[in-house]
């Protein structure tokens, strides 16, 4: 049996096999969840399709989570098939490609600012609207990705980091939304890993080699090891832990500084 042997699970940022829900796929599919899926765009739906086969899944849905209607045409059609949903996975993130090249001051603009926060940070809470009614009574679990730029600054991550803080507030205050209903909202907070969001970033390499140097671990994590926390947070194995944000980085985040830097 597994962990997340009939559960139901919901997974929106599917996007290649690189992706970091992708491999959050894989791992609730070893763990005996049943799996449904959005892409974004027509480009996407047959590889997605494909690999939602490959779980035993025809659940797909076309969504660009900048449209209610998209949304709730998700829902609706999830409605069809599913009387309730147990999990819902959130793991998209998005700015215009010029707000993360260059300085902050100098790229950030009124426009790239509302949509890195309406894709990145409201669309979590478009999606817990409309999958809380299908997921009270059920001890469910919603979970989201981040990243440490919103704790601290790095070169180019920018606007990024703007909202990836609103996004772990918002957290914070879903959590205490539904945990009367008993649904928990949690999210992870994954070091650098190559994707495609990760691709066109400028120095992504030199960055994922100072994170291996600093990190306790002296490695890069992998999207399955983020993958197997998220089974845990969604499981009943975390049946006590919601509004919380959990560092799956080797510990990156809490150093300062390494040897290896001291002695550059
Ligand atoms: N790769 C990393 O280094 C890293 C580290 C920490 C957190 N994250 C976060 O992990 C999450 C997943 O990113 P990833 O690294 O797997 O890259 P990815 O490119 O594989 O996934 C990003 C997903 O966002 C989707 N998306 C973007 N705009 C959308 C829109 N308007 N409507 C619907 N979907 C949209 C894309 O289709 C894609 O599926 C993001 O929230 C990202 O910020 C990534
Ligand atoms: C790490 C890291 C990432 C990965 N990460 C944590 C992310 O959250 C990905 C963020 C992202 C959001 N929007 C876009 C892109 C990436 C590139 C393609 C595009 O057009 N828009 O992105 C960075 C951008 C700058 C600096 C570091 C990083």
């Amino acid at each position: 049996m597994g962990l997340l042997s009939g559960k139901k699970a919901l997974i929106v940022g599917v996007a290649s096999k690189h992706s970091i829900a992708y491999a959050i796929a894989e791992a609730f599919h070893r763990e005996g969840a049943e799996l449904a899926f959005t892409y974004q765009g027509d480009k996407l739906g047959e590889r997605v399709k494909k690999m939602a086969a490959d779980w035993n899944s025809d659940l797909c849905f076309p969504c660009d989570v900048s449209s209610d209607d998209d949304i709730q045409g998700v829902f609706d059609s999830l409605k069809e098939t599913w009387d309730g949903i147990d999990i819902l996975i959130h793991s998209v993130g998005f700015a215009p490609a010029e707000e993360l090249n260059g300085d902050y001051l100098d790229v950030t603009s009124r426009e790239g600012f509302r949509v890195a926060h309406d894709i990145s940070s409201y669309s979590f809470v478009a999606l817990a609207k409309h999958a809380k009614p299908m997921m009270e009574g059920r001890n469910g679990a919603m979970l989201t990705l981040t990243y440490h730029g919103s704790q601290q600054t790095l070169p180019n991550y920018n606007v990024m980091g703007l909202a990836k803080a609103s996004l772990e507030a918002s957290v914070r205050y879903l959590a205490g939304s539904t945990g009367p209903d008993g649904i928990r909202v949690n999210s992870i907070s994954a070091g650098p890993i190559k994707t495609l969001a990760a691709s066109g970033i400028k120095s992504f390499r030199k960055m994922l080699k100072k994170n291996a140097e600093r990190a306790p671990l002296k490695r890069n994590i992998t999207a399955a090891e983020v993958a197997n926390t998220a089974v845990f947070l969604c499981s009943d194995m975390a049946s006590g832990v919601t509004a919380q944000n959990i560092y799956v980085d080797g510990g990156f985040n809490t150093c300062a500084m390494s040897l290896e830097e001291m002695d550059d």
